[in-house]
């Protein structure tokens, strides 16, 4: 007989079951389920409307659920109250599109912000903290600049360490690279990455970027009317068989034939 025991399943950061919400008679979603093991990076692929940031939201437990539920880190948004909803947020990285930098601050004072607000860091230690994490992101000799003087890819990256900078456990990205050039998005990439490796932290990610997502990804969803289709790491999720999944993925292949046509022309 086998002394082997089974090895134990991953512990899950997040875990939607049946997620049910409409707003009026608009079903955003109808019945999602989805989990996030901890420290891992699942990107929500899906064309627009297909309720991607709906859920995002519940994960932030900014939405609750008409039925179903949503469990992050073991514990049900619908259980907490207003205060403990605030702490969940707090230990969560948030990076949306617009970057959301206090323009009268410094990169440094905009970094620092958090610790500021949210803990009672005696101001060397968040000299320390702001500076480690500066270096982290490359941006060590933009400290006492403004984020009007920096570029896109520098602001995503004072972003990135304002929003990691309290450790959060969970981060998560909708559709960081909206609107960046392909470097600035290649950047914005390695950021996401980075996030995983040196924090261990547990990504959710939106994004419109296919190539992008299939890099980054250790599980890709597609969202399809309301419902998670398809779920799976990069390699299955490329060759399912599913019809949204393969339509999904050929209409990307034929859009992005077009562009790079037209960029050639
Ligand atoms: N506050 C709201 N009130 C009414 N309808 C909403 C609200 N929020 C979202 N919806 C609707 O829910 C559906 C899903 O929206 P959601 O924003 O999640 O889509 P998405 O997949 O993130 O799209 P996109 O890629 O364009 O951001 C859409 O039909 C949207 O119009």
């Amino acid at each position: 007989m086998s002394t082997t025991s089974p090895s134990p399943s991953p512990k899950l950061a997040i875990e939607v079951r049946d997620l049910h919400k409409s707003f009026g008679d608009q079903q955003a979603l109808r019945g999602v389920n989805l989990v996030v093991p901890e420290g891992t990076t699942c990107v929500l692929l899906g064309v627009s409307g297909s309720g991607k940031t709906v859920l995002m939201k519940h994960i932030m437990g900014l939405l609750q659920p008409d039925r179903g539920s949503v469990q992050v880190e073991g514990e049900d948004i619908a259980g907490m109250n207003e205060s403990a909803l605030s702490e969940m947020r707090r230990k969560q990285g948030i990076l949306f599109q617009a970057n959301a930098l206090f323009d009268s601050l410094t990169v440094f004072d905009n970094v620092a912000f958090p610790l500021r607000e949210r803990t009672r860091t005696p101001e060397k230690e968040i000299a320390e903290l702001v500076n480690k994490t500066l270096e982290r992101v490359g941006l060590s000799h933009a400290t006492q600049r403004f984020p009007g003087e920096l570029s896109g890819g520098m602001q995503k990256r004072v972003g990135f360490a304002r929003a990691t900078i309290l450790q959060p456990k969970i981060l998560l990205y909708d559709d960081p690279t909206a609107g960046l050039d392909p470097l600035t998005t290649a950047a914005v990439n390695e950021i996401i990455t980075t996030g995983k490796q040196q924090l261990g932290a547990t990504s959710v990610v939106i994004t419109p970027d296919v190539a992008s997502a299939f890099g980054m990804a250790d599980h890709l969803a597609l969202m399809h009317e309301g419902r998670v289709v398809e779920y799976g790491p990069p390699d299955t999720f490329r060759e399912s068989q599913h019809p949204e999944v393969k339509a999904f993925l050929r209409n990307w292949l034929q859009r992005r034939a077009q562009s790079r046509r037209a960029a050639q022309a």
